[in-house]
């Protein structure tokens, strides 16, 4: 079973105009409200490719009231821990160009966050548990860790959808697949990439310090998968990007989920591609049949 956490769910109130000038008032087009936040757009995806995953993570009020009948709506199994707050809004404006405004996320009590945490002795061996997007303000910033820590006590495996130093500070622990795109992983090492020999050589660092796969994507530019024992490369398929919140969820989905099926990295590298690009060309996240149309785009070399 894949677990997928998402600590602070959103809705995606999605507006959209032709342009936006600040200071003024902008009337926009079209709105639509998602459900929204990491975890449970990655859970949205595995339902999609019908790998078996429950959400967790916190709701509140009448906003993660939403949140949950839309879950419920999609067939998304989940347990999420009741909070008293009202869960948060995030503003993603498409107007010329996307523009994200992501508020922090409503507060939480020592004896919900201890209800939360208890779950985790659910996990047994074999498990996945996918841990993604911001923390709420009042948890301690090591809180990834301390999940990390329950989720390995029960031998289940982890991957963690962050960067910079949090990031790093999960490698000891082996992560299942690590995915920063390019901009992070230069920022990682605080330098830039003069050819992609060099990015190359910087990822297989992050597979040495303990990753078990790294993907590096590159939103239209393609993706390079560093495993153990090859370095694999893809062009990105061919589209018209409609929306891409949520296309990194979803390549960490497709990976994930395709790869606890058949423990193929190369399989679950095409997946994650698809099921990425798939999400970058349509408004919500994508559909089976949408992924399913993609893949045969994409041809994988062996780089070596
Ligand atoms: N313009 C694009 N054309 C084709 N595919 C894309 C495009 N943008 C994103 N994708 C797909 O989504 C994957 C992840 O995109 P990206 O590298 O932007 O990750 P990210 O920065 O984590 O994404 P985000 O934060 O926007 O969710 C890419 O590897 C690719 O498959
Ligand atoms: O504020 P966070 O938790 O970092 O990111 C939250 C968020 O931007 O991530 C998803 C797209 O990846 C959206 O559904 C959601 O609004």
């Amino acid at each position: 079973m894949i677990y997928t956490i998402t600590v602070n769910p959103a809705i995606d109130y999605i507006m959209r105009g032709e342009a936006l000038a600040l200071g003024q008032v902008n009337r926009l087009k079209e709105t639509a409200y998602l459900a929204g936040g990491k975890g449970i757009n990655v859970s949205q995806i595995l339902n999609q490719l019908a790998v078996g995953n429950r959400a967790w993570g916190f709701l509140g009020g009448f906003t993660g009231h939403f949140v949950q009948q839309s879950l419920d709506a999609k067939q998304i199994d989940s347990d999420f821990t009741q909070i008293a707050a009202n869960s948060r809004i995030n503003v993603k404006l498409s107007a010329g160009e996307e523009t994200e405004l992501n508020a922090p996320g409503p507060q939480v009590t020592t004896t919900e966050i201890a209800a939360f945490t208890a779950k985790f002795h659910q996990l047994k061996p074999g498990d996945v548990v996918i841990m993604s997007g911001s923390l709420l303000p009042d948890l301690p910033t090591d809180f990834y860790a301390q999940l990390i820590k329950l989720t390995k006590a029960q031998g289940a495996d982890f991957v963690v959808d962050t960067t910079g130093q949090a990031l790093l500070d999960t490698l000891p622990a082996h992560p299942l697949v690590i995915k920063p795109n390019h901009h992070e992983l230069a920022e990682l090492f605080q330098t830039t990439f003069a050819n992609d020999d060099e990015l190359l050589a910087h990822g297989q660092r992050l597979l040495t310090a303990g990753a078990q796969h790294v993907l590096i994507s590159m939103a239209g530019a393609g993706a390079y998968l560093i495993t153990a024992d090859h370095i694999y490369h893809s062009a990105a398929p061919q589209g018209a990007v409609v929306n891409s919140v949520g296309a990194g969820d979803s390549m960490i989905a497709g990976f994930v989920g395709e790869f606890s099926q058949h423990h193929d990295p190369v399989q679950a590298f095409e997946y994650g591609l698809a099921c990425g690009s798939a999400t970058a060309f349509t408004e919500d996240i994508a559909d089976r049949t949408q992924i399913e149309a993609i893949r045969p785009q994409i041809k994988i070399t062996t780089v070596r």
